[in-house]
Protein backbone atom coordinates (compact mmCIF):
# COMPACT_ATOMS: atom_id res chain seq x y z
CA UNK A 1 0.00 0.00 0.00
CA UNK A 2 1.41 3.35 -0.90
CA UNK A 3 2.71 5.69 1.80
CA UNK A 4 0.63 8.22 2.88
CA UNK A 5 1.83 11.84 2.33
CA UNK A 6 0.41 13.83 4.70
CA UNK A 7 2.47 16.99 4.24
CA UNK A 8 6.28 17.11 3.65
CA UNK A 9 6.90 18.96 6.94
CA UNK A 10 4.88 16.37 9.08
CA UNK A 11 5.91 13.43 7.28
CA UNK A 12 9.17 12.11 9.11
CA UNK A 13 7.96 13.68 12.41
CA UNK A 14 7.97 17.62 13.22
CA UNK A 15 10.57 19.79 13.93
CA UNK A 16 10.08 21.70 16.99
CA UNK A 17 9.96 25.68 16.32
CA UNK A 18 12.47 28.17 18.64
CA UNK A 19 10.57 30.43 21.33
CA UNK A 20 12.73 32.91 20.41
CA UNK A 21 12.66 32.93 16.54
CA UNK A 22 11.94 36.63 15.10
CA UNK A 23 10.45 35.85 11.57
CA UNK A 24 11.76 35.75 8.52
CA UNK A 25 10.18 36.01 4.69
CA UNK A 26 8.09 33.35 2.72
CA UNK A 27 8.23 33.32 -0.75
CA UNK A 28 6.48 31.59 -3.92
CA UNK A 29 7.61 28.59 -6.19
CA UNK A 30 8.42 31.42 -9.37
CA UNK A 31 11.83 30.06 -10.33
CA UNK A 32 12.25 34.20 -11.43
CA UNK A 33 10.41 37.40 -9.70
CA UNK A 34 8.81 35.48 -6.33
CA UNK A 35 6.11 37.11 -4.90
CA UNK A 36 7.74 37.55 -1.37
CA UNK A 37 6.14 38.57 1.90
CA UNK A 38 7.64 39.23 4.98
CA UNK A 39 6.55 38.03 8.39
CA UNK A 40 7.69 39.95 11.68
CA UNK A 41 6.91 37.62 13.83
CA UNK A 42 6.43 34.07 14.50
CA UNK A 43 3.01 32.77 13.64
CA UNK A 44 0.33 30.86 16.07
CA UNK A 45 -1.96 27.96 15.66
CA UNK A 46 0.02 26.48 13.28
CA UNK A 47 -2.08 23.43 12.40
CA UNK A 48 -2.52 20.84 9.44
CA UNK A 49 -5.83 21.89 7.76
CA UNK A 50 -7.34 18.79 5.03
CA UNK A 51 -10.21 21.32 3.95
CA UNK A 52 -10.50 21.70 0.14
CA UNK A 53 -9.71 25.30 0.10
CA UNK A 54 -6.07 26.08 1.78
CA UNK A 55 -3.74 25.55 -0.63
CA UNK A 56 -1.05 22.50 -0.34
CA UNK A 57 2.26 21.30 -1.85
CA UNK A 58 1.53 18.54 -5.11
CA UNK A 59 0.73 15.41 -3.86
CA UNK A 60 0.09 16.33 -0.39
CA UNK A 61 -3.21 15.54 1.70
CA UNK A 62 -2.91 18.41 4.31
CA UNK A 63 -2.04 22.07 3.67
CA UNK A 64 -0.14 23.47 7.40
CA UNK A 65 -1.33 27.09 7.88
CA UNK A 66 -0.65 29.00 10.89
CA UNK A 67 -1.70 32.49 11.24
CA UNK A 68 -0.24 36.13 12.20
CA UNK A 69 -1.76 39.57 13.22
CA UNK A 70 -1.90 41.06 9.90
CA UNK A 71 0.10 44.13 11.06
CA UNK A 72 3.50 41.87 10.97
CA UNK A 73 2.47 40.88 7.43
CA UNK A 74 4.30 42.82 4.58
CA UNK A 75 4.35 41.96 0.71
CA UNK A 76 7.88 42.66 0.11
CA UNK A 77 8.29 41.93 -3.37
CA UNK A 78 6.71 40.86 -6.42
CA UNK A 79 3.01 41.71 -5.09
CA UNK A 80 1.93 42.72 -8.73
CA UNK A 81 1.27 38.92 -9.44
CA UNK A 82 -1.17 38.04 -6.08
CA UNK A 83 -4.79 37.29 -7.05
CA UNK A 84 -7.48 36.54 -4.49
CA UNK A 85 -8.67 32.84 -5.51
CA UNK A 86 -12.43 33.26 -4.21
CA UNK A 87 -13.48 36.32 -3.60
CA UNK A 88 -16.52 35.08 -1.83
CA UNK A 89 -14.75 32.93 0.66
CA UNK A 90 -14.53 34.45 4.04
CA UNK A 91 -10.67 33.96 3.95
CA UNK A 92 -9.48 36.22 1.11
CA UNK A 93 -6.80 33.95 -0.17
CA UNK A 94 -3.75 35.56 -2.48
CA UNK A 95 -2.36 33.55 -4.36
CA UNK A 96 0.89 34.00 -6.81
CA UNK A 97 -1.00 33.84 -10.61
CA UNK A 98 2.00 32.43 -11.93
CA UNK A 99 2.99 29.23 -9.63
CA UNK A 100 -0.90 29.33 -7.76
CA UNK A 101 1.36 29.28 -4.37
CA UNK A 102 -0.91 31.15 -1.65
CA UNK A 103 1.16 33.73 0.01
CA UNK A 104 -1.62 35.02 2.65
CA UNK A 105 -4.87 34.71 3.43
CA UNK A 106 -7.28 37.53 4.57
CA UNK A 107 -10.52 38.32 6.53
CA UNK A 108 -12.27 41.47 5.46
CA UNK A 109 -15.14 40.74 7.45
CA UNK A 110 -16.87 40.61 11.29
CA UNK A 111 -15.36 37.56 12.03
CA UNK A 112 -13.94 36.30 15.45
CA UNK A 113 -10.66 35.95 13.41
CA UNK A 114 -10.60 38.95 12.04
CA UNK A 115 -7.06 40.66 12.16
CA UNK A 116 -5.25 37.64 11.68
CA UNK A 117 -3.51 36.33 8.31
CA UNK A 118 -3.18 32.71 7.30
CA UNK A 119 0.02 31.88 6.01
CA UNK A 120 2.10 28.75 5.14
CA UNK A 121 5.39 28.60 6.83
CA UNK A 122 7.13 25.86 4.41
CA UNK A 123 7.35 28.59 1.93
CA UNK A 124 10.04 30.46 4.28
CA UNK A 125 14.32 29.10 4.46
CA UNK A 126 14.07 30.37 7.75
CA UNK A 127 14.00 28.07 10.74
CA UNK A 128 12.32 28.21 13.98
CA UNK A 129 8.65 28.74 12.79
CA UNK A 130 6.49 27.17 15.20
CA UNK A 131 5.24 23.49 14.48
CA UNK A 132 2.03 22.16 13.79
CA UNK A 133 -0.57 22.13 16.76
CA UNK A 134 -3.09 20.05 15.67
CA UNK A 135 -4.61 18.85 12.71
CA UNK A 136 -7.94 20.52 11.22
CA UNK A 137 -10.92 19.24 9.02
CA UNK A 138 -9.49 15.86 8.61
CA UNK A 139 -12.48 13.71 6.75
CA UNK A 140 -12.53 16.97 4.22
CA UNK A 141 -9.82 14.91 2.58
CA UNK A 142 -12.69 12.29 1.55
CA UNK A 143 -14.65 14.91 0.08
CA UNK A 144 -11.20 15.47 -2.23
CA UNK A 145 -11.61 11.82 -3.09
CA UNK A 146 -9.68 9.91 -0.79
CA UNK A 147 -10.66 6.57 0.06
CA UNK A 148 -12.76 6.44 3.58
CA UNK A 149 -11.46 2.89 4.02
CA UNK A 150 -8.49 4.20 5.09
CA UNK A 151 -8.98 7.38 6.77
CA UNK A 152 -8.55 5.63 10.34
CA UNK A 153 -4.96 5.19 8.61
CA UNK A 154 -4.04 9.08 8.39
CA UNK A 155 -5.35 9.17 11.47
CA UNK A 156 -3.31 7.03 13.21
CA UNK A 157 0.04 8.66 11.53
CA UNK A 158 -1.13 12.10 12.31
CA UNK A 159 -1.92 11.07 16.13
CA UNK A 160 1.88 8.91 16.37
CA UNK A 161 3.28 11.97 15.29
CA UNK A 162 1.85 14.24 17.60
CA UNK A 163 -1.44 15.87 16.35
CA UNK A 164 -4.53 15.53 17.78
CA UNK A 165 -7.01 15.16 14.82
CA UNK A 166 -10.41 16.91 14.68
CA UNK A 167 -12.92 17.62 11.65
CA UNK A 168 -13.17 21.36 12.52
CA UNK A 169 -10.57 23.50 14.12
CA UNK A 170 -9.31 22.44 17.79
CA UNK A 171 -11.69 22.50 20.75
CA UNK A 172 -10.14 26.19 22.01
CA UNK A 173 -10.85 27.73 18.60
CA UNK A 174 -13.75 26.43 18.29
CA UNK A 175 -14.71 27.84 22.01
CA UNK A 176 -12.95 31.23 20.89
CA UNK A 177 -14.89 31.17 18.14
CA UNK A 178 -18.44 30.37 19.85
CA UNK A 179 -17.38 32.54 22.56
CA UNK A 180 -17.33 35.54 20.26
CA UNK A 181 -20.69 34.23 18.56
CA UNK A 182 -22.50 34.52 22.33
CA UNK A 183 -20.98 37.84 23.26
CA UNK A 184 -22.13 39.38 19.61
CA UNK A 185 -25.33 37.75 20.07
CA UNK A 186 -25.80 39.23 23.41
CA UNK A 187 -26.06 35.89 24.94
CA UNK A 188 -22.97 36.96 27.04
CA UNK A 189 -21.73 39.96 28.02
CA UNK A 190 -19.53 41.47 25.69
CA UNK A 191 -16.68 42.73 28.57
CA UNK A 192 -15.97 39.27 29.33
N1 LIG B 1 -15.34 20.53 4.06
C1 LIG B 1 -15.03 21.86 3.58
C2 LIG B 1 -14.49 22.68 4.75
C3 LIG B 1 -14.11 24.08 4.35
C4 LIG B 1 -13.85 24.92 5.60
O1 LIG B 1 -14.79 25.18 6.36
N2 LIG B 1 -12.58 25.33 5.82
C5 LIG B 1 -12.31 26.03 7.05
C6 LIG B 1 -10.86 25.80 7.43
S1 LIG B 1 -9.71 26.67 6.42
C7 LIG B 1 -12.61 27.50 6.99
O2 LIG B 1 -12.58 28.16 8.00
N3 LIG B 1 -12.88 28.04 5.81
C8 LIG B 1 -13.16 29.45 5.64
C9 LIG B 1 -12.76 29.87 4.25
O3 LIG B 1 -12.22 29.02 3.52
O4 LIG B 1 -12.92 31.02 3.89
C10 LIG B 1 -14.00 21.79 2.47
O5 LIG B 1 -13.15 20.91 2.51
O6 LIG B 1 -14.06 22.62 1.54
ZN1 LIG C 1 4.79 32.33 -7.97
ZN1 LIG D 1 -8.42 24.89 5.47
Amino acid sequence: MAALNIHPSINNGLTKGDPNFKGGKLQCHCKSSPVEVTLGGNVLHNHACGCSKCWKPAGSLFSVVAVIPRDQLKVTANGDKLKIVDSSAVIQRNACKDCGVHLFGRIENEHPFHGLDFVHVELSNEKGWQEPQFAAFVSSIIEQGFNPARIDDVRSKLKSTGLETYDALSPPLMDAIATWTAKKNGKLPQEK
